[in-house]
């Protein structure tokens, strides 16, 4: 821990180098000065760029390497070695289990959950043309748009969002499929040619979401960070990721889930989860809905109707 001139502490905040970790480490800084400001904590922030081995090898397929949470391990060390107080990630690519003496101290408001297309001619899924060429390198995606347009052809796309759009030119793809959150992170809502609904996409489990990790002993931290966290999407996100961790799926298997508080009621909010297992083909697609209250139960329960319709086989095919 460390102060500045006048005595306030100064929080080191965390991020990896890529434009949108920038950008949405950039947002959480904004809104904790805020409220620090607003609370009369006095804090002062402060931004330090790691390079993790996830951004050293991204031209290989990173399922190959095969680790889950690439690009949070460097960034969980240095949490412990308290070199940086804070590490803002996106929900989806923080790792189930959490390093010993860390934990999500917020998980701020969602923003929009779904995948989308950005496309050449504009338009959406109906739209493009037959056989179109479409960049994703999730399984997930692939899966569930082969479900519904068996004629397209999905190819794999690596790199950042920016790569990746400047790839739809480059490369010649008809459209390549993204999360809608980060374009609005970015503010490039405008290159969104159509969201993708989710009774055809179903998001990845904490896509939209950010999770703010930080050092469990350290009270301040978890203070602060308490004022930014929302509620429903925290609760919302625990019932994916339980989901997510009962079927013990990582990154690169097409699983998806989405959770949404359907009413509130006296004795809390009521939970609507939606999970889905699919096959790399796309021609077995296994949905499951419940609702619940206990978010860890209700991701348990999709997940284990799931494995009984099959889904555990269809992971122990890909792998996964
Ligand atoms: N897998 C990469 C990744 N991790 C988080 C986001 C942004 C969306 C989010 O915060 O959920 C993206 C880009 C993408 O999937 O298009």
């Amino acid at each position: 821990m460390s102060n500045n001139s006048n005595g306030q502490r100064v929080i080191v905040v965390g991020t990896r180098q890529s434009a949108l970790a920038l950008t949405q480490t950039g947002q959480v800084i904004d809104e904790l000065k805020r409220i620090s400001e607003q609370e009369g904590l006095g804090y002062t922030f402060e931004i330090r760029k790691i390079v993790t081995k996830g951004d050293r090898i991204l031209d290989v397929t990173l399922s190959k390497v095969g680790g889950k949470g690439l690009f949070v391990k460097e960034i969980e060390q240095a949490l412990l070695d308290g070199e940086i107080d804070i590490a803002v990630h996106s929900m989806k690519d923080m790792p189930f289990q959490l390093q010993e003496g860390l934990m999500n101290g917020a998980t701020p408001r969602r923003v929009n959950p779904l995948d989308c297309l950005v496309t050449k001619e504009g338009g959406d899924l109906d739209s493009l043309p037959q056989g179109a060429r479409v960049g994703t390198s999730s399984l997930r995606r692939s899966s569930q748009l082969k479900n519904r347009r068996p004629d397209l052809q999905l190819e794999s796309i690596r790199g950042n969002i920016d790569s990746r759009i400047r790839k739809l030119e480059t490369e010649g793809f008809d459209a390549v499929v993204l999360a809608a959150a980060g374009l609005s992170r970015m503010g490039w809502e405008d290159r969104i040619s159509a969201l993708i609904p989710e009774d055809v996409c179903i998001p990845a489990v904490g896509q939209g979401a950010l999770g703010i990790e930080c050092r469990e002993n350290d009270e301040q931290i978890r203070e602060l960070l308490s004022l930014l966290n929302d509620r429903e999407t925290e609760i919302t996100v625990r019932a994916e990721r339980s989901f997510l961790g009962t079927l013990n799926g990582g990154c690169q298997v097409p699983i998806g889930a989405y959770a949404t508080i359907v009413s509130e009621e006296a004795d809390g909010p009521l939970l609507e989860l939606t999970g889905m297992v699919g096959s790399p083909d796309g021609e077995t697609l296994l949905k499951e809905i419940k609702r619940g209250k206990d978010p860890e139960k209700l991701g348990k329960e999709v997940a284990e109707s799931l494995i009984a319709s099959g889904a555990d086989r269809i992971l122990a095919e890909i792998g996964g």
